[in-house]
């Protein structure tokens, strides 16, 4: 079954790649770049997201207790990822792979553009067989410009590059139906794309390492779920996990996906966070868009109000007569040609329905 996955994003947290002293884990690393070359051989294209630069960083110098927060980080990142990278490139070496630095910012995923040149630089390493090794560009990404953790963008990626699975491995078996620590939790092996409520038994602590803790996971888990890519999430700790993971052979946590969707669409899922202009529309207008038998496109006349400058080609976020977000689109034409044909009959769509993608519950 899931052995036959031919493109897998493999998503490798801070707590599996770190002691519990916050030192790098080498024989961890070795361990995993192993099994990604056994996955290699078997014909499959790996693209990892790996995390930690911060803690290369920490093996490597230290910081002057004033330094706030954000230079910390910065300082530790910008000296650690140049021997994260070495220590993939040194290992992966000695398999005959050759890797590849990919380090990327949210602003990467703004625009169509930077996000189609990103894509062809994918494409074109996984065509001459490189392994790209990714993570977030922390010496520029800070605060509102950094993605929630490095599963947000192990889950923009796996979309953006229509991977058949995407595994993240942290530091437990997988999202257990209560605390982990506690003796009579379980974990969840399957989810399902219509499942709610994750608050209820996964608690926002997170590990000591992690940033984002595994809320976030579960519901960039079924996000990615409902754009039809397979989510396993796994203990990375555990030998030989990602042959496992694929033979079904260890407890984990599976979230099923639903039907798949078009790869314009699955770019367009994940960019509400990046819109340049918001879109209001009436009842009606929601009604025809959402009636999931028919594509339907945005017209003005069902818009009753327009808000933000953009070009054609940003991403809209539509909002309901209740400023609920219920979906996110491409603007067709820019913001001043949008407000004159505001309300008005017999104009050209402002979103496109290829171009449409509506939140799951809606559509
Ligand atoms: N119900 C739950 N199931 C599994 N893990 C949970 C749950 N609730 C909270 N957690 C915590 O989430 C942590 C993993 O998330 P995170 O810290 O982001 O790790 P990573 O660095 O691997 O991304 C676990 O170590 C665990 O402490
Ligand atoms: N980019 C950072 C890791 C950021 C991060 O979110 O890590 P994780 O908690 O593993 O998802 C680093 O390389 O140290």
């Amino acid at each position: 079954m899931s052995a036959s996955y031919k493109r897998i994003l493999l998503k490798i947290g801070s707590n599996v790649l770190t002691q519990p002293d916050g030192m790098p884990d080498v024989a961890r690393i070795q361990h995993l770049v192993d099994q990604v070359a056994a996955l290699k051989k078997e014909g499959k294209e790996v693209i990892v997201v790996s995390s930690g630069a911060v803690a290369y960083g920490r093996s490597l110098t230290s910081v002057s207790e004033k330094a706030d927060a954000v230079s910390t980080r910065q300082l530790l990142a910008a000296v650690g990822q140049v021997q994260l990278i070495n220590t993939y490139s040194a290992m992966f070496g000695p398999h005959g792979l050759v890797c590849a630095q990919v380090l990327v910012t949210k602003e990467d995923f703004r625009d169509r553009n930077h996000y189609l040149n990103m894509q062809n630089c994918f494409r074109v390493l996984l065509q001459n067989n490189i392994i790209p090794v990714v993570n977030e560009n922390d010496v520029i990404s800070v605060t509102e410009l950094m993605f929630t953790d490095n599963d947000e963008l192990a889950g923009l990626i796996a979309s953006m590059l229509d991977a058949d699975a995407l595994l993240i491995l942290s530091n437990v078996d997988g999202i257990y139906n209560g605390d982990p620590r506690d003796e009579k939790s379980e974990v969840i092996q399957e989810i399902g794309h219509a499942t709610t409520g994750f608050a209820e038994f996964v608690s926002t602590q997170r590990s000591q390492f992690g940033r984002g803790g595994m809320i976030t996971k579960c519901h960039m888990a079924q996000k990615v779920a409902q754009l039809g890519i397979t989510v396993h999430i796994a203990n990375g700790k555990t030998e030989n996990v990602l042959q496992k993971v694929l033979l079904g052979q260890v407890v984990h946590t599976r979230f099923i996906p639903k039907k798949s969707a078009s790869g314009k669409k699955k770019w367009i899922a994940h960019s509400g966070n990046y819109a340049k202009g918001e879109v209001q529309v009436n009842a009606g207008a929601k009604a025809a868009l959402s009636a999931s038998e028919k594509a339907v496109s945005l017209l003005p006349v069902g818009i009753t109000r327009i808000t933000g400058e953009f070009k054609k080609g940003d991403i809209l976020k539509l909002v309901d007569e209740q400023a609920k977000m219920f979906g996110v689109g491409i603007a067709e034409y820019g913001s001043d040609k949008a407000q004159e044909r505001l309300g008005q009959k017999n104009q050209k769509p402002l979103v496109h329905y290829d171009y449409l993608f509506l939140n799951p519950e809606v559509s």
